[in-house]
């Protein structure tokens, strides 16, 4: 197998192979093809990663390291958090859970005693070269707020999140536009920064 770690070579940093993006879920597999493009070249791996409980960006950072350690080389994961503002930031990274068991009626109620509707959607991104990397975040976030459930129902929460500024929930809006403004596609910008910054070069196989 090739070296897992990455090195220094003249003034760029060489990695092992591609990047591989570890996820469980297929949607934000989709997300992420849709927004990176050909921008940064990645492969991707469905894995369910074990999350941590705590803050969200130790949980991203977490998945990060034992993704690495599973694919053997740089890996990019991401840990997706709803925080309803009247809940001090819950349910957070445990939307998943919460959605599973309450759904989209069960979220809209949890505000009920609340007069404060407004949300935030997080998406963070870890990126961690090697095994023994430390992981670097992206964060990108997303102002708005919970409503009734409105739009097709293939994504998670999306028929509940109207962002600022917008009539309709990111359900309801065109890929392209909810891509524009979403926490993902805001993260997915740094990501790609990042890249264009770092100008990795990638080892293939005819170099080893
Ligand atoms: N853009 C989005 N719009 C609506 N729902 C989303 C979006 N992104 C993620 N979700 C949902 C999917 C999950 O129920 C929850 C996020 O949990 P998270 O742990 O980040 O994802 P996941 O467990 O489905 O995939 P992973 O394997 O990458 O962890 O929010
Ligand atoms: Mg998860």
């Amino acid at each position: 197998m090739a070296a897992a770690a990455a090195r220094t070579v003249g003034s760029g940093v060489v990695l092992p192979r591609s990047v591989t993006f570890v996820t469980g879920n297929a949607k934000k597999l989709e997300e992420v093809r849709a927004i990176l493009g050909q921008s940064i070249p990645f492969q991707s791996l469905k894995l369910d990663l074990p999350e941590l409980q705590g803050e969200p960006e130790d949980i991203s950072k977490e998945k990060a390291r034992i993704a690495a350690k599973e694919v053997n080389g740089p890996v990019l994961v991401e840990d997706t958090c709803l925080c309803f503002n009247a809940l001090k930031g819950l349910p957070g990274p445990y939307i998943k859970w919460f959605l599973q068991k309450i759904g989209h009626e069960g979220l809209n109620n949890l505000l009920m005693a609340y007069e404060d509707k407004t949300a935030y959607a997080m998406c963070i991104f870890s990126l961690a070269l090697g095994p023994n990397a430390e992981p670097m975040t992206f964060i990108g976030k997303t102002q708005g707020r919970i409503v009734p459930a409105r739009g097709p129902n293939d994504f998670g929460w999306d028929p509940i999140f109207q962002p600022h500024g917008y009539d309709q929930t990111y359900a309801e809006m065109p890929k392209e536009e909810k891509h524009k403004i979403s926490h993902r596609g805001k993260a997915l910008e740094l990501v790609k920064l990042h890249f264009a910054e770092a100008r990795y070069t990638f080892q293939t196989d005819s170099t080893t």
